[in-house]
């Protein structure tokens, strides 16, 4: 990937693992600017990962080729405002992370003409293992979807989106899913702790059937159901395991928990593009 100068508005969790995932992929610490309010934040990405830090948004975007906002959905539109009076689009690429926030509005908050792509990442970025849904608007050129698609390649898998409106569902898909898997780790790790195995050995129990079940599921030509009941021996400790996870709604509870997030990506979506 060319070093292109990169300018990240909003130094938080999701900036703070896209740039980590870059970085060790080889991208140029010298070529990132970040921009935060806070300066312990600053700090510390400057410290960790070497990178430019800057408190004022429009200092650190001066002369980037590609700006990344990643601030809060709440922030898109103050950001990008202020952006646009501040030095114009000046032809650059602008990549959106931000849940919800959608393509018409952002390029309407950037004055109308500018390319915008808009994403959904996720932290995993940060180990080079993410899953990045992206969509470009019309004037994304050639070479800035393929610097787009590129920049999001170097942390993990990558998918376009041809219809804008699937990205709330990938939102709460992949955006959020890293959460619910985490949640489901810290009730094993819980469970196998109150039964009595040493705390260590109860998170790395855990984390490696985590691991291993995703490797399994990513390299197999067979489904997870049926790499689920190959798990599951008749009469057995699973069986007995499953029942009550199936007795307890678990896969009626997860539909429920992924169709709230979508929700909430579309509310965010509507009510911001209405302000
Ligand atoms: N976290 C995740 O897993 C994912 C997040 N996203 C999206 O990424 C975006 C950021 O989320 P996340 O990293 O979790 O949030 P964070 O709150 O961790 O990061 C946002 C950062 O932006 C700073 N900020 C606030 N106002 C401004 C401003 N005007 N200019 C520059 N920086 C500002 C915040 O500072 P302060 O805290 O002081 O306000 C904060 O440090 C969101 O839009 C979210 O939807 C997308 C995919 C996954
Ligand atoms: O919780 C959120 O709103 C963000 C977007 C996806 C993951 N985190």
């Amino acid at each position: 990937m060319s070093n292109n100068t990169l300018c990240f508005i909003g130094g938080g969790n999701m900036a703070r693992s896209l740039i980590g995932g870059l970085l060790a992929d080889g991208f140029d610490p010298q070529a990132v600017r970040v921009a935060d309010p806070d300066a312990g934040k600053r700090d510390d990405l400057a410290n960790r990962f070497g990178v430019r830090v800057y408190a004022d948004n429009l200092e650190a975007a001066a002369d980037a080729d590609t700006v990344i906002l990643a601030v809060k959905p709440q922030v898109v539109r103050t950001a990008c405002e202020q952006l646009v009076a501040g030095s114009g689009d000046a032809g650059r690429l602008f990549i959106s992370i931000a849940a919800g926030v959608r393509e018409p509005d952002l390029t309407r908050w950037l004055g109308g003409q500018a390319a915008v792509v808009r994403t959904m990442p996720n932290t995993p970025s940060l180990v080079g293992t993410g899953a990045t849904a992206l969509y470009a608007n019309d004037r994304v050129k050639e070479r800035q979807r393929e610097l787009a698609e590129s920049l999001m390649r170097a942390v993990g898998l990558v998918v376009w989106l041809d219809d804008e409106a699937q990205m709330d569902t990938v939102t709460a898909v992949s955006g959020s899913g890293p959460a619910y898997f985490f949640l489901l780790m810290e009730a094993i790790e819980d469970a196998a702790r109150d039964l009595g195995l040493p705390g260590e050995t109860a998170r790395l129990l855990t984390i490696e059937t985590a691991l291993g079940a995703a490797k399994m599921a990513l390299e197999s030509d067979e489904s997870p159901a049926q790499l689920r009941q190959r798990v599951t021996s008749p009469g057995g400790t699973t069986e007995h395991a499953l029942h009550v996870l199936e007795d307890g709604e678990y896969r009626a509870l997860m539909t429920r928990a992924v169709q709230a997030a979508a929700k909430r990506a579309q509310e965010l979506g509507q009510m911001l593009g209405e302000q």
